[in-house]
């Protein structure tokens, strides 16, 4: 399955001109490579604009839905669709949808860990739904959001529903780089599948985000890593068949005694 991840710079509190700019990102990756997916960053349509969310985020998911919906099925492509200050009611969610190449709607997840750093809990609301596992030309697949990667617990839940790949939308700060990068690793590691990340660039309000979009097989091993201030698309074809066999390799899945571990 060939990906396409885009790792983008967002214009903050304009949401309008970051969906023409991911539009057209995805009809040159179309006409120039064709993907079977693509994979946007955290809150690519607003960046973290928490003071202006209440007016500029999308309400119960439009447009970003129908605008994701529309280009997934014109150019044939999946779409991870990163994730968006979505309003519902009094509440702003920060959610992630996921889209097939019919412009169907295959998944949506609420970022479940929002972050005291950047006062997050101030102006968004945690979401309370399970994480899923969902499936795209055969493999199955799980998402989370940014901060989410620090909670190994959430990847492993992900993993044990049958997850093939875990993908990670994020705008993940400058300052805490190399957290970025070992905590992709251990999540590769441990729960024994791909991990596939797009992070932001640029900076915001003062915070600097480092790139560093990664795609790690499941061994372990980096296969690309983008740069840290430049927008740029890692393009890679990955197998799920390798996910089975590193788990046959070292057989952690089986060697797992869960009672040992309850209350986790
Ligand atoms: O955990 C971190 O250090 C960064 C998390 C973050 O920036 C986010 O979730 O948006």
């Amino acid at each position: 399955m060939k990906h396409a991840i885009y790792q983008m710079d967002i214009v903050p509190g304009d949401p309008e001109s970051n969906r023409k700019h991911v539009k057209e990102w995805l009809i040159k990756q179309v006409k120039e490579d064709k993907p079977d997916i693509v994979v946007l960053p955290e809150m690519w349509t607003t960046a973290y604009t928490l003071d202006q969310l209440d007016q500029i985020a999308d309400l119960d998911g439009e447009p970003t839905r129908s605008f994701l919906k529309e280009l997934a099925k014109r150019y044939q492509v999946h779409i991870i669709g990163g994730s968006f200050a979505n309003k519902v009611e009094d509440a702003i969610y920060n959610t992630a949808l996921v889209v097939n190449n019919e412009g169907e709607e295959v998944y949506t997840y609420d970022k479940i860990h929002l972050v005291p750093m950047l006062n997050e809990p101030a102006y968004l609301t945690g979401g309370r739904k399970q994480a899923r596992v969902f499936e795209l030309d055969g493999i199955k697949m799980g998402l989370i959001i940014c901060y989410d990667l620090r909670f190994p617990e959430l990847a492993r839940e992900l993993a044990l529903k049958g997850a093939e790949v875990i993908y990670i939308v994020a705008e993940w700060p400058s300052a805490r780089k190399d957290h970025w990068k070992a905590l992709q690793l251990a999540r590769a590691i441990e729960n024994q599948c791909y991990i596939i990340s797009s992070n932001r660039i640029g900076a915001y309000d003062g915070v600097e985000f480092c790139g560093m979009s990664l795609i790690v097989d499941p061994w372990g091993t980096i296969i690309q890593e983008g740069s840290e201030d430049q927008e740029e698309t890692l393009v890679e074809t990955i197998a799920a068949s390798n996910v089975d066999r590193i788990r046959e390799e070292v057989p952690v899945f089986r060697s797992r005694v869960p009672e040992m571990y309850q209350g986790w």
